[in-house]
């Protein structure tokens, strides 16, 4: 084996498949070093491996020595002949390997082939290539270990699939050679999860959705994502969603998820890793499994902007096998922190909360998303063809729009400029209006005053309405619901402190599909729950007693500083305002709003920072092609901050008041009720499964 045949078996993408056999211990000493015993128990930390192999090289018609190390970097090879001057060396990262398996020789013959080799110093003879031998039978004792490595290749960016066989056949006995396969494999594993800092002991959770994307998930996951789960030796518990929101009540009402799992991986399109990533948020240790339990995809759907976001961070390829990278991705054993947003929208007076991941859309691209579903058959050209038609029936919409620059450090200087300056005026021509938030700081006491004004406008709807039904964590817990529900509606009769507390922080989240109402399990336990919070109570002022119950609060339910929806906004926190026509608005907090729309080229998994896109009213038709046609490359945004038509702003909250009730909202591509929206960063909250993380 030489580098130069690894590097042109690379070049075609083919596996390079040689076997290199160890010589026999006391035929030469020299070549058989292992640094630890063999014989060493396999419970103790094992450090490096290495024996001299050796490969047929039929073209000079000899044996070359090579001498295979292990340590924690990786498998060493290198030659150690002299008569060849090719590079002599190669290096298979841990990082590249995915597991290895031992045995006898596979019945099924290894892809890319296996090429028999003869050890010159050994009276072995070959096995027949094309029989497969028994463990331990016939003439052949050798055993095999099997290494599977994707190797990572710049220019272009690519994974190369490669399979290393060493054949151990030191001794004539099958076990004593298994012994030794078996302490190589043992020792990659120990390796390999030294790196992750994983114990091995938990399983993934896999949730699959057989009907995202084209409907083939079930298919594609056999074809391409069990077989490398089997080569990454990794345990899972595989999931197959029957209908929407099964994985939603799937993770939020597993008592062992923390015990069990060591990760969940959605199969899935982003509609999915939402169900999950809501579900998650619902639960009672919420900050603990956002904490330890990291969140994988792999984009079995149409959009996959999360999938294609989480590619380009750890720059890892992504085309031409999707699934196979984002599988590699998953077992890789790592992860980055990922900032997840929360969206407070209200209707009909009542306020909700859901967590996004990838984006809120107002105007133009959420009207393109959504309107174009009917031509859903026509697969992505439906994008071009709606965009097409509502470039040429131009809409923009009237509202207001407000936001709080975020903290740019350490980013680009391009992106700092966007954020540090005031938005540019737009043309007097424009119908587009500028105005500076002039309400008053708002104080305490004003705040508590509305809530309250809320709180009894609330307690008038009946407690036990559909709309604010629970749903029960499972069936023993049904008769817990019921008598929690039997509280909730006693306390909000005669406790209406918790509603004005559940209303002052905005955390109604229900909606026809998956959020949940404000008299939820977590809101319930609160209600109930809070008794140092209500022995109190009346030794202290109405406002200790938010605050107190707020810190408290904080713990149960992830709350954040903006002032609910219902309130105003502050000039002197910060927040810019503008008044006016906008054909768009569009949030993004990935890079990708889907696989093949880099919307946010700056953004960065964990850096705090939603990426604001403004185009206002008045905005030339051929610009606004422009800046469709390039939002797949990412140079659709303006370089400098000078446009007074598009503009792109880094905050870290917004709110979205429109002023008709006709128009199209989305949340991570999805559809919610048209109407006020606002939304604020939580930096880090989850961890996502990277290839270069902690
Ligand atoms: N078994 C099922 N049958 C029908 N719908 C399901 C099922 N399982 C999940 N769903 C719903 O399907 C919706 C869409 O799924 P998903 O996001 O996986 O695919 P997609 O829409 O094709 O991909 P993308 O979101 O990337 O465009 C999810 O919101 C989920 O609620």
């Amino acid at each position: 084996m030489t580098a130069s045949t690894t590097s042109s078996n690379q070049a075609t993408g083919k596996a390079t498949v040689p076997t290199v056999v160890p010589q026999p211990i006391g035929k030469d000493m020299e070549s058989t070093q292992a640094t630890q015993s063999e014989s060493q128990s396999q419970d103790q930390p094992l450090q490096e491996l290495s024996e001299i192999f050796f490969v047929e090289n039929n073209r000079r018609k000899q044996s070359i020595r090579i001498q295979v190390k292990l340590c924690p970097e990786g498998v060493y090879l290198r030659r150690q002949t002299e008569q060849d001057d090719h590079i002599n060396e190669q290096l298979i990262r841990i990082d590249d390997i995915i597991g290895s398996r031992y045995g006898s020789r596979l019945k099924k013959r290894a892809r890319g082939g296996l090429s028999s080799c003869k050890n010159p110093n050994a009276n072995v003879p070959e096995p027949e290539d094309e029989q497969p031998q028994a463990a331990g039978t016939g003439k052949d004792n050798s055993a095999f270990l099997y290494i599977y490595a994707y190797l990572k290749k710049e220019k272009p960016l690519r994974r190369v699939q490669t399979l290393r066989i060493l054949r151990f056949r030191s001794s004539n006995d099958f076990a004593e050679n298994l012994r030794t396969a078996e302490l190589w494999h043992h020792t990659i594993r120990q390796h390999k999860l030294q790196r992750s800092g994983n114990s091995g002991e938990k399983q993934l959770l896999i949730l699959l959705n057989p009907k995202s994307g084209s409907g083939k998930g079930r298919e594609l996951f056999q074809k391409q994502v069990a077989p490398l789960l089997r080569e990454a030796e990794a345990q899972y518990d595989l999931q197959i969603t029957t209908h929407p929101n099964y994985a939603q009540e799937f993770v939020r009402t597993n008592k062992n998820l923390l015990e069990r799992y060591s990760g969940i991986v959605v199969a899935s399109g982003d509609g999915l890793f939402y169900e999950v990533l809501n579900g998650l948020m619902e639960r009672m240790d919420w900050r603990r499994v956002c904490r330890e339990l990291p969140l994988g995809i792999i984009p079995c759907g149409s959009g996959n902007g999360l999938a294609k976001s989480v590619a380009h961070h750890c720059n890892e390829p992504y085309e031409p096998k999707p699934i196979l990278h984002a599988t590699l991705t998953c077992v890789a054993g790592k992860s980055t922190p990922m900032d997840v947003v929360r969206v407070e929208l209200s209707r009909r007076d009542k306020h909700y909360v859901m967590y996004s991941f990838l984006s809120v859309g107002w105007g133009l691209i959420a009207d393109i998303d959504i309107e174009s579903e009917r031509l859903r058959s026509i697969g992505a050209q439906r994008f071009t063809l709606w965009a097409i038609r509502r470039l040429i029936t131009l809409r923009s919409y009237k509202g207001k729009l407000y936001y709080k620059l975020g903290k740019t450090e350490g980013k680009s200087t391009e992106a700092k400029s966007s954020t540090e300056a005031e938005p540019p005026a737009p043309p007097k021509t424009q119908n587009v209006e500028l105005r500076e938030e002039t309400s008053a700081p708002i104080t305490q006491q004003q705040q508590i005053d509305e809530s309250n004004r809320l709180a009894s406008q609330r307690l008038s709807l009946p407690i036990n309405s559909p709309e604010f039904k629970d749903i029960p964590d499972d069936d023993d817990d049904a008769a817990t619901a019921a008598a929690d529900n039997e509280t909730i509606a006693r306390n909000a009769v005669d406790d209406e402190f918790s509603d004005v507390m559940s209303l002052n922080r905005s955390i109604y989240r229900q909606h026809a599909d998956s959020w949940h109402s404000a008299v939820s399990r977590r809101t319930a336990y609160y209600s109930v729950g809070g008794q140092s919070t209500r022995s109190n109570r009346s030794r202290l002022s109405v406002a200790q007693k938010i605050e107190d119950a707020n810190a408290e609060f904080a713990e149960l339910v992830p709350t954040g500083t903006m002032p609910g929806l219902q309130l105003p906004l502050p000039s002197a926190d910060g927040w810019i305002s503008e008044e006016g026509e906008f054909v768009m608005v569009h949030a993004a907090y990935t890079t990708h709003l889907a696989s093949d729309c880099f919307f946010a080229p700056d953004s960065r998994l964990n850096d705090g920072l939603i990426y604001l896109v403004i185009i206002r009213a008045g905005v030339g038709r051929p610009q606004l092609l422009n800046f469709l046609l390039s939002m797949n490359s990412g140079t659709h945004l303006p370089e400098t901050n000078n446009d007074p038509y598009i503009q792109v702003v880094a905050v870290e909250a917004f709110r979205i008041e429109p002023s008709g009730n006709q128009g199209i909202l989305t949340v991570d591509g999805e559809r919610v009720d048209y109407g006020p929206i606002q939304a604020e960063v939580f930096p880090g909250m989850i961890k996502v499964m990277t290839t270069n993380g902690e």
